[in-house]
């Protein structure tokens, strides 16, 4: 349905695309969005550079934007170890895949600084001709041998700084109310309403 309001808006010709391969995400951005900025979505798992978060994340929306020649948002999440200066960052999905929650815990054992921050990188280009752009969320915590449900990627070894709970141990909706991923929609909601933009009626 048609939402947002403006003086002088500027009307998509489509809507918004949010392309992901990961369904958790895609819930998160569901739950958390809700009617504020209405999307479809696209299960893609596209390609990803080597490099700094925000430039993985906009490459991904240049990539996103051609395949669906339209509005896109896409999103890339890292999870950074500060002992490790910000490693393993965008490569924790390969690294959770290989070694799992205990090797990652391991990775800190010879440190005593066990303290990380989970970084999420929205990028939204208007279609594939325009430079997307970027909008960061991050929530510091540390991290914690696995406790909670094994749902969602490195939740269990993430507790979020004052708060007794990981991720995973907490209610969906306060882990969206503090999260990486809700910082970072905050701004990419602020962004819809700054910039006027009118969907049309799906
Ligand atoms: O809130 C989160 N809580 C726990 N784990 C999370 C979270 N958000 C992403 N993750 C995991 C998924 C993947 O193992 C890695 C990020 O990699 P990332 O490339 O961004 O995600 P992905 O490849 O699964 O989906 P996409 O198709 O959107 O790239 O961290
Ligand atoms: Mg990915």
């Amino acid at each position: 349905m048609a939402v947002a309001k403006a003086a002088s808006g500027v009307l998509l010709s489509r809507p918004v695309t949010f392309v992901t391969g990961n369904a958790k995400k895609l819930e998160e951005v569901r739950a958390i969005l809700g009617q504020s900025i209405p999307f479809q979505s696209l299960k893609l798992d596209l390609p990803e550079l080597q490099g700094e978060p925000e430039e993985i994340s906009k490459e991904k929306a240049r990539l996103a934007a051609v395949e669906v020649n339209g509005p896109v948002l896409v999103e890339d999440t890292c999870l950074c170890f500060n002992a490790l200066k910000g490693l393993p960052g965008p490569y924790i999905k390969w690294f959770l895949q290989k070694i799992g929650h205990e090797g990652l815990n391991n990775l800190l054992m010879a440190y005593e600084d066990k303290s990380a921050y989970a970084l999420c990188a929205f990028s939204f280009a208007l279609g594939p001709d325009v430079e997307p752009i970027t909008f960061l969320g991050k929530t510091p915590g540390m991290i914690v041998p696995a406790r909670g449900p094994n749902d969602f990627g490195w939740d269990p070894i993430f507790q979020p700084d004052g708060h007794e709970q990981t991720y995973a141990e907490m209610a969906k909706d306060e882990k969206n109310k503090i999260s990486h991923r809700s910082k970072a929609l905050d701004m990419v909601k602020s962004h819809f309403v700054e910039a006027g933009y009118i969907f049309q009626d799906k």
